[in-house]
């Protein structure tokens, strides 16, 4: 189980945020939405997390009854998982771009800025999103909020500086809080570590996604800015699509 620790707050588990009960149902429909968009021959970045994995199980389904594609997964989590199911994969210094990235969110306002990284995976999906001609960002309705920050904004972090990066954090007022795994420090992918941070109240998130980068051993943030293509939301029963307009 993923947890935060710090002093003066009690471990809490990340996902239990917003129990809602038909969460799981709104993910599924909006995953079967979004495979709508994977064509024949198409090299297709595949995000991580819950909802993501509905995605890849419909995708694994579609391969399975003769759909021809590539996947470029965004963890090794999503890499077992697509291989399980018999997608084929290639890594992504094998292709030019994506033609279509797939993956969820932690949280999306109103300008379709979000926060993402809740599953450690925010480098690698960052790195797949800005590849890809076409990105379509699937979630349940609880992850629509007006401002971005109930949710705390992971940053991946050298470990050798994380030290000092806490320093930074907790004089720009951010409160940050390295990540547990079963009482060790979670690990990502590349073998960092993560800090959630408090940006709530953040009114220029362009401004602070820089300041944040500018701090020796930060490497990426889960701030996603001017990403999405498609947001694909599931509500009661039902799905929502919303094409964006990006200049
Ligand atoms: O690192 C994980 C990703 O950014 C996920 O897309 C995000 O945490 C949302 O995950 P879930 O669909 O499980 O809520």
């Amino acid at each position: 189980m993923i947890s935060y620790e710090c002093s003066q707050f009690n471990t809490f588990n990340a996902k239990e945020r917003y129990p809602m009960p038909n969460t799981e149902k709104e993910k599924q429909l909006a995953a079967e939405a979004s495979v709508k968009f994977v064509k024949d021959g198409m090299v297709v970045g595949l995000g991580t997390g819950s909802t993501a994995e509905f995605m890849i199980r419909q995708l694994g389904e579609k391969v399975a009854n003769g759909l021809s594609m590539t996947g470029v997964p965004s963890s090794e989590r999503t890499a077992n998982l697509a291989q399980e199911l018999g997608i084929p994969l290639t890594p992504l210094d094998k292709v030019d771009k994506l033609d279509l990235y797939i993956d969820g969110a932690d949280e999306i306002d109103a300008q379709f800025n979000m926060i993402k990284g809740g599953g450690g995976a925010l480098l690698r999906e960052k790195i797949l999103a800005y590849n890809s001609k076409f990105n379509v960002i699937i979630v349940d309705s609880s992850k629509k909020v007006e401002s971005l920050g109930k949710f705390r904004l992971p940053l991946e972090v050298i470990p050798l500086a994380h030290k000092k990066v806490v320093d930074q954090l907790i004089q720009l007022g951010l409160n940050p809080i390295l990540r547990k795994l079963d009482n060790s420090e979670y690990r990502t992918d590349e073998n960092n570590f993560i800090l959630d941070i408090n940006i709530s109240g953040q009114k220029n998130l362009k401004d602070l996604n820089t300041r944040l980068l500018e701090i020796p051993g930060v490497v990426e943030t889960g701030l996603f800015l001017d990403y999405v293509n498609v947001l694909i939301l599931g509500r009661a029963g039902d799905v929502e699509v919303t094409h964006v307009n990006r200049n």
